[in-house]
């Protein structure tokens, strides 16, 4: 027998009888080929087969080490050669034109690019489990093995020592975080085993060790130390106002789920009241990889908080609570998606090849609309974690000015520094996180940048013709870079930027320059000098035209001064400082409400000096968008009819304030919350006044709406707020030939908020016919073809999920999974008790007759099971298990019933040994028809008719 077969065939016995196989979830069995017996854990199956089969029981396999060290050099020595020049040019560029980092640092950081990377584990710890946790005992098996695997007599180079496969690092918590001392591979058979068991169930997640810093960064001062009542107290933060009893948090871009299940397993440190009280949405459209999370939280602890959520987090919708108004987040995370150059470290030769500027520049858009939509989600006081593992400014740093400016400016939302002994682990266990700081200064590149053609601009004013709007957008470009107050131009600066790397004594590059100048040709546009606050015009119309398109994106030198001294707050993690690959984040805070601009029409028999004093604000005019608006703030020498109103925090307020007046509003600035119900003040036939109500076919008053913002049809502008309510525009194929106005009827029907007959309307939008991206990404699951089941009741209304109220398909919410304590299981049954919020035999209480902690999950038992109770079937076990493991993976959708029935289907299944049961629910809708409610089951065709053949138990 050959040595392979041998390890193959070997068992690892240690420890065998202390697993607690009775505790493995029973999707999780796995079957012997040769009997068909299942078994809950390898080694269980092992056992099996050395007792059943005659497997070797005896000692541990020796592996073919000698070739897995001998290859492990073949490939350390293959990596060190490992070269991209135009990756190198490109980041030697942005050293010497920029403040990206000292060149020395980014010669130290291809070096470590060049090392394979270590594989770093997070393990379930003596503090985040609980002692009754079987997980731990894996770790421990697996500790155990880590500080005694000597099996393979690895040596160090210096002396016979044997080392350990398990090292800790520095920078983090040893008893949660370890690193491979050596590649997994190279690990006995046994401890392989330990580490592959340990995986499976949950005790074990691979994650890079920079991948683990968002996380910690999102959580830092929000969690208490365990309460008194020694099960975790709410999560709080001194100057933030957080709910009485809920904590809420997005993972706007969450799969596969590294940070998703970091996240949990912090809260679950702080024991079940942290978990209860926390929402964790995470979020993902793409399914395939939303159901790799599912599947790894399923055996995660701390899983009770979780709602998985497939919506494209542009589009994340607003979810709304107790009341209407709307749920904002404590904490978000936007871990988007990005090129990934800083995971150089674990790429092949092919991968490093393909690295080019252009990937980088088509993500920008995507990861700015991220990043808004998180910034306009979260809550005052509350804070956003924007990271990737790209060390490009492209996808950085101007990702974050871009979106501050969006929303704000700094004004409203500021980069947090992080503390300079900032600590991944313990302070007293573990050294201060090593990091570098954002930069302030960066260079756009050509879109066709190579190492021979390297082409940038410095600023956006530059931007040639052909490549402006399609490859390269202002917003990619520094804060200086955004500044139209160029008073003089050098002669140097007016010929084209072509970077020589032959005039540089650093560059190791001796490629000489190719000066290509028609395949590249950069443009500098040459004038005078204009500021856009002198009355002095600039000299062409072409030019004007450009400036004022530009105008849009362009910084005052106070705006530049307040990004500048907020992005050196970004942390960029270069691959030398704590051994990992390179990785960006930036922790941004919220200080403002929403950023209000409301207009307010000229008055009959009132000037406009007495309309700006009774506002006690600017009356601006021809603004067009949040940013120009802001702009004409800051210069406060604007004329016009758009007043900005700023005196209250909410629009509510705002409202009541104008209506007092004798104003009413026609429209504000932040165009990412839905649309105010409109009224207008009349005086009746008594000389009261008189409210009215703008009715939605009310042409005249509609018109007027949106006119501050969209008069000029800016299509730009419109393009992009049509996008953002996912509705036709212009451009889109089908809207009638010339239609290019505003589409005022869908706006004001997407906008409508909580009332479900507005919601129906939503059916109108088509968007299977939506042309899919390619390129990146993003999978946008409006474009599947969904399959309707209708269920009818009379009683159906909102579902609830905690302080969450929410219509899933209203909101958006198209797959949504909440795991649901079993009340038969521990901690369920302790957890239940002490709120009092079910009878013994298991039924809720009617809320009045609650008390104590009542948590998210037993809240969505109770309101899905009140009122859905005759659509709830529970479901034989297996079918249950399967219809969880593989309703989402379309298996099943040539089973085609021959009999289709109408009917919801929620499944509910309760088991003692899966510590719980779980409820699934597929984008429900909420509709009214006829007066009577309606729940609709939406889902994708496939999985209708697999759910279908279930219930009439054809399965
Ligand atoms: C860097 S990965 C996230 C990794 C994840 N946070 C983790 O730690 O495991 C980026 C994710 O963004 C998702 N994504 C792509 N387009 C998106 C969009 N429009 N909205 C939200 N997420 C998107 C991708 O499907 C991908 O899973």
């Amino acid at each position: 027998m050959d040595h392979d077969k041998q390890a193959k065939q070997d068992v690892p016995m240690s420890d065998i009888s202390t697993y607690p196989s009775s505790s493995i979830d029973p999707s999780l069995v796995i079957q012997c080929k040769l009997c068909s017996l299942s078994f809950a854990s390898r080694n269980k199956l092992f056992e099996h087969l050395y007792e059943q089969h005659g497997h070797s029981r005896e000692g541990s396999p020796t592996l073919p080490f000698a070739s897995a060290q001998s290859r492990t050099a073949a490939s350390v020595e293959a990596r060190s050669k490992l070269q991209n020049l135009d990756h190198e040019a490109y980041y030697r560029i942005q050293c010497r034109q920029g403040d990206l980092m000292s060149l020395e640092d980014f010669e130290v950081s291809l070096q470590y690019f060049r090392k394979p990377l270590p594989v770093a584990f997070r393990l379930v710890s003596e503090t985040t489990g609980r002692s009754d946790d079987f997980r731990l005992q894996y770790v421990r098996h697996l500790r155990d093995l880590g500080e005694k695997d000597v099996s393979h007599q690895r040596t160090d180079k210096n002396e016979n020592v044997p080392s350990q496969i398990l090292k800790r690092s520095p920078y983090f918590d040893p008893s949660t975080v370890q690193v491979a001392a050596v590649p997994t591979r190279e690990w006995s058979e046994a401890a392989q085993q330990a580490l592959s068991d340990a995986q499976d169930v949950g005790a074990v997640n691979r994650q890079e060790l920079c991948s683990m810093v968002p996380p910690i960064l999102l959580l830092m001062d929000t969690i208490e130390e365990k309460g008194k009542d020694g099960g975790g107290s709410v999560p709080q933060k001194n100057n933030e106002k957080v709910e009485k009893e809920h904590f809420t948090i997005l993972d706007l871009a969450a799969a596969p789920g590294s940070k998703t299940l970091q996240l949990m397993d912090a809260l679950y440190t702080k024991g079940t009241a942290a978990c209860d009280r926390t929402m964790l949405v995470a979020n993902d459209p793409n399914r395939k990889r939303l159901l790799t999370l599912a599947r790894r939280s399923r055996l995660a602890p701390g899983r009770s908080c979780l709602v998985l959520n497939a919506s494209d987090g542009r589009y994340f919708p607003s979810l709304r609570k107790w009341g209407g108004y709307k749920l904002k987040f404590n904490r978000i995370l936007a871990d988007v998606p990005c090129s990934g150059d800083g995971t150089l470290r674990k790429l092949s030769s092919k991968e490093w090849a393909k690295w080019n500027v252009l990937n980088h520049l088509q993500l920008h858009k995507l990861q700015v609309r991220l990043l808004v939509r998180a910034l306009q989600l979260v809550k005052k006081g509350g804070r956003v974690v924007y990271s990737t593992c790209s060390l490009d400014p492209i996808e950085n740093e101007a990702v974050v000015t871009s979106a501050i400016a969006q929303v704000g400016g700094p004004g409203a939302y500021k980069v947090v520094p992080i503390p300079s002994n900032f600590t991944l682990g313990p302070e007293m266990t573990t050294q201060a996180m090593q990091y570098s700081r954002g930069a302030t200064r960066w260079v756009v590149p050509h879109p066709k940048f190579t190492h021979q053609n390297q082409v940038f601009y410095h600023r956006f004013d530059e931007i040639p013709e052909d490549i402006r709007t399609k490859h390269i957008l202002p917003s990619m470009f520094s804060p200086s870079g955004r500044s139209l107050e160029r008073i003089e131009i050098s002669e140097e600066e007016k010929e084209p930027v072509v970077y020589s790397p032959m005039m540089d004594g650093m560059s190791q590059v001796q490629t000489p320059v190719v000066q290509s100048s028609q395949t590249v040709q950069p443009e500098i546009l040459q004038f005078s000098g204009y500021n856009q606050h002198d009355d002095e015009k600039p000299a062409s119309e072409e030019l004007s035209s450009h400036i004022s398109e530009l105008d849009e994106f362009s910084f005052t030198r106070d705006e530049i001064s307040a990004y500048e001294a907020m992005l050196p707050n970004c942390c960029r993690i270069l691959p030398h400082q704590l051994d990992s690959g390179g990785f960006f984040c930036a922790l941004i805070e919220r200080s403002s409400p929403s950023f209000y601009a409301i207009c307010c029409p000229k008055q009959k028999g009132r000037s406009e000096s007495e309309i700006t004093n009774m506002f006690h604000g600017k009356v601006f005019r021809g603004v067009e968008s949040p940013q120009q608006l802001q702009k004409l703030i800051a210069s406060e020498n604007a004329k016009g009819d758009l007043f900005f109103f700023e005196g209250h925090s909410t629009l509510e307020g705002a409202t009541k304030w104008l209506h007092q007046h004798g104003a009413y509003i026609k429209g504000r600035s932040n165009i990412a919350l839905p649309l105010p119900e409109l009224v207008t003040l009349q005086n009746d036939n008594h000389g009261f006044q008189k409210k009215t109500k703008i009715r939605n076919n009310d042409s005249e008053h509609r018109q007027q709406l949106y006119i501050p913002l969209f008069q000029k049809a800016n299509p730009k502008l419109l393009k992009e707020f049509c996008d953002f309510y996912g509705l036709p525009h212009s451009s889109d194929k089908r809207l009638k030939k010339g239609a290019d106005n505003f589409p005022f009827e869908d706006i004001v029907i997407i906008g409508g908020g909580t009332r479900a007959a507005a919601v129906t309307t939503c059916e109108l939008i088509d968007n299977s016919s939506k042309p899919s991206k390619k390129g990146n990404e993003e999978t946008d699951i409006r474009q599947s073809k969904y399959f309707r089941l209708v269920l009818v009741s009379k009683e159906t209304q909102s579902l609830y999920a905690g302080a969450a109220k929410f219509n899933p398909m209203e909101v958006g919410l198209t797959l949504c999974w909440i795991p649901i304590p079993n009340t038969a299981s521990n901690a369920a049954q302790s957890s239940t008790a002490k709120a009092r919020t079910h009878s013994p035999d298991g039924t809720p209480l009617p809320r009045n007759e609650r008390s104590g902690r009542y948590g998210l999950a037993d809240e969505a038992v109770e309101v899905v099971g009140r009122h859905a109770t005759k659509r709830i079937f529970d479901l034989p076990r297996e079918h249950t298990v399967r219809l969880l493991s593989e309703s989402f993976l379309h298996d099943l959708y040539d089973v085609i019933p021959s009999t289709m029935q109408e009917g919801g289907i929620i499944a509910r299944y309760s088991s003692d040994t899966l510590e719980g049961c779980r409820l699934l629910f597929l984008s429900c809708k909420l509709s009214v028809h006829n007066k009577i409610p309606i729940l609709e089951l939406l889902m994708e065709e496939r999985t209708a008719k697999s759910w279908l053949r279930l219930l009439t138990q054809e399965y």
